[in-house]
């Protein structure tokens, strides 16, 4: 008899387990974003399990190192998300894909927990998530109660399924994720595209002329670009276009948005600048560039570019396309009174080197 009533019991806890499994997933299940995906799992999870500290360690490699930047701007995933190296999940997990529980030496773990639950947390669930077989993360719940995820008592069937049904999940939201970032992307450069330019344009002009509120648009082109990858080859003119990103991006990052137009030419759109004042970013990607020549092997390549803009109030253009085309026409003056003058670094060092 009293058997029977503990095999009711189990059913009845099952039952109500597979419920909030059920719960966990109808909430997750269509979700379209990695970081809304990251902040419902989790507050679902703790809710649902009514567990104090639930977060995501994701791989900081392919295929998931696309979702770096968003992720870690978001503030509401600052202690839900952490970007690991994968073996440094593998040292906790080892080679299994069964989750593992820690509940004495969790120093062992120390860098798959969140610095703020670092000194608070005793014990550890962390189960291993993955897309297509391979390991991309780990889902981790935690408990100041160094009792809670015993490994000498508690079994973890259940977790390895909750851990199952979280990685479908995550494979589907990161594979709408990846499509979604290779439309709006540049491949090369991982700068936004120019139909996102575009698009960007076309909404942001016309909120600035209603507000008369100032939003400059400004070209950066690299010079002697095709001499570059004549001279040192196309892998060298590859590069030398990732170093012009990478500095766009580091000097526009909270000043407004970076895209890559086409072939060697960079745009930066800066909502609320003047003319002058995004003229300045311009000078200074410039100068950093003439100061700091790309090191391609074993020669430094010298790098210069030419910039034009203009702006919305400045210069009143009637729609975002003579706005463009504006900044164009300057970048071009730029760059031909520039020729005439003086031969460029750029055009000694490639003679010296052919
Ligand atoms: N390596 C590399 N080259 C590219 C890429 N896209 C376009 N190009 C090359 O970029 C070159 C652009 O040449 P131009 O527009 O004449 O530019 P430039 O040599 O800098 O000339 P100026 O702008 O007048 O100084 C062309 O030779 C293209 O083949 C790319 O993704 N990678």
């Amino acid at each position: 008899m009293h058997d029977i009533n503990e095999l009711i019991d189990n059913v009845r806890q099952n039952e109500a387990i597979a419920l909030k499994f059920f719960e966990i997933e109808r909430c997750i299940l269509s979700i379209g974003r990695c970081d809304q995906f990251v902040s419902t799992l989790t507050k679902e999870v703790q809710k649902q399990f009514n567990v104090p500290y639930v977060w995501v360690n994701l791989i900081n490699e392919a295929p998931l190192s696309h979702l770096i930047e968003t992720l870690e701007k978001t503030p509401d995933l600052r202690d839900r998300v952490l970007f690991t190296r994968r073996h440094v999940m593998i040292d906790v997990i080892k080679s299994g894909n069964k989750t593992v529980l820690v509940n004495n030496n969790l120093a062992s773990c120390r860098e798959i927990i969140p610095p703020v639950y670092r000194d608070i947390v005793s014990s550890v669930a962390v189960s291993p998530l993955t897309i297509d077989g391979e390991l991309v993360g780990l889902f981790c719940q935690a408990d100041s109660d160094s009792s809670r995820y015993d490994a000498a008592t508690k079994d973890t069937f259940l977790l390895d399924q909750l851990a199952i049904k979280i990685s479908i999940c995550l494979s589907n939201v990161t594979a709408r994720e990846k499509l979604e970032y290779l439309a709006t992307r540049d491949p090369l450069t991982g700068l936004l595209n120019r139909r996102q330019l575009e698009l960007m344009l076309e909404r942001e002009f016309s909120r600035s002329k209603k507000q008369q509120r100032d939003l400059t648009v400004v070209f950066i082109d690299c010079d002697a670009f095709k001499s570059i990858n004549d001279t040192l080859g196309h892998n060298c003119g590859d590069e030398v276009l990732e170093y012009i990103a990478k500095r766009l991006l580091k000097y526009v990052h909270k000043q407004g948005l970076a895209f890559r137009f086409a072939g060697d030419e960079f745009v930066f759109v800066t909502p609320g600048k003047s003319y002058d004042q995004a003229l300045l970013i311009a000078e200074s990607i410039h100068d950093y560039l003439q100061s700091n020549p790309l090191r391609y092997k074993s020669n430094l390549v010298p790098i210069t570019v030419s910039f034009g803009g203009a702006s919305v109030i400045g210069d009143a253009p009637t729609n975002y396309k003579q706005l463009l085309k504006l900044a164009d026409e300057r970048l071009y003056n730029y760059k031909n009174n520039r020729k005439r003058s003086v031969p460029t670094k750029v055009f000694k060092f490639l003679n010296r080197i052919r």
